[in-house]
């Protein structure tokens, strides 16, 4: 489903992310963990269309995303770090809104709304504004949200920063649920890696923008001899704080993406 070969990225100096090679089957759950400027966010966004490669190839469900921007873009839902629902309107309007906008005919649009707004539990709020949700409420619309179009991929960056260990748990169970019941491949970023080794059925961890590891969660441990992900996330990365080395700039976009929860 998704097929990268030697990506690379550089922004002027910066070399965000060198080379990286995975695949992810079709119905997979999978995992992109990395410390604090890894280079993952950089990827998702090249995976989306969103940034050019420097050099490397991509292909989503067959397609250069370079070439066909469009036909990549129906393939896949997105959630950003960054929220992006209309808090004035309610939960069914940010629904159609979507549908609109993807061109999903209008039956189709009410009927997706439904099953998924009642997946995410959160039908019987389909009438109020966004504004009165909970972080967790708004989370969950945002994946439904994405959802509508019926990709065949979920891109989640941090889909859980910010939110209490309740509803972390309540939006895995959905996701989970959802990749079971209609087989989208997720692709993945978290900084939890309770979360990660719950979820994921294959993890790859990246490091100063190069793919340290890849494996089950089970065989990334085996491979460091250490008994919990997190460990071997710490065996495989190290111990220094990223944040430290990172630049003024990424500490205020650290800040900003905080305080915007
Ligand atoms: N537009 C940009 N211009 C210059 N440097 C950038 C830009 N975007 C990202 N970088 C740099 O590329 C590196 C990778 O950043 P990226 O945001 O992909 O990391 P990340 O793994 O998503 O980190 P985090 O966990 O903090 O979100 C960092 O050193 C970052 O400062």
């Amino acid at each position: 489903m998704i097929r990268v070969h030697e990506l690379t990225k550089t922004f002027g100096e910066v070399t965000a992310v060198a080379g990286i090679t995975f695949a992810v089957e079709p119905g997979e759950i999978f995992a992109f963990l990395g410390p604090n400027g890894a280079g993952k966010t950089t990827t998702i966004q090249m995976l989306t269309t969103l940034l050019r490669p420097t050099s490397g190839s991509i292909t989503i469900d067959g397609l250069d995303p370079a070439t066909h921007p469009l036909e990549v873009r129906r393939r896949f839902g997105i959630v950003f770090q960054d929220p992006s629902l209309d808090h004035d309107l309610t939960a069914r309007e940010n629904m159609d809104l979507h549908g609109v906008l993807y061109h999903v005919p209008r039956k189709v649009r009410v009927e997706r709304t439904q099953t998924l707004l009642t997946l995410f539990e959160l039908w019987d709020r389909r009438n109020d504004r966004v504004k009165t949700f909970s972080g967790g409420m708004k989370r969950r619309l945002e994946i439904a949200r994405g959802l509508l179009h019926t990709p065949k991929i979920l891109f989640l960056d941090e889909p859980t920063l910010g939110l209490d260990p309740q509803s972390r748990n309540q939006l895995w169970t959905h996701v989970k649920h959802l990749n079971g019941t209609e087989g989208v491949t997720v692709f993945l970023t978290t900084h939890y890696m309770d979360e990660a080794e719950r979820v994921a059925g294959r993890i790859a961890i990246i490091d100063h923008g190069r793919i340290v590891a890849q494996g089950s969660p089970q065989e990334l441990k085996q491979q460091t001899g250490t008994e919990s992900l997190e460990q071997a996330f710490l065996a495989l990365t190290g111990t220094s704080i990223r944040d430290e080395s990172a630049g003024s700039a990424d500490q205020m976009r650290q800040m900003a993406r905080m305080w915007r929860k």
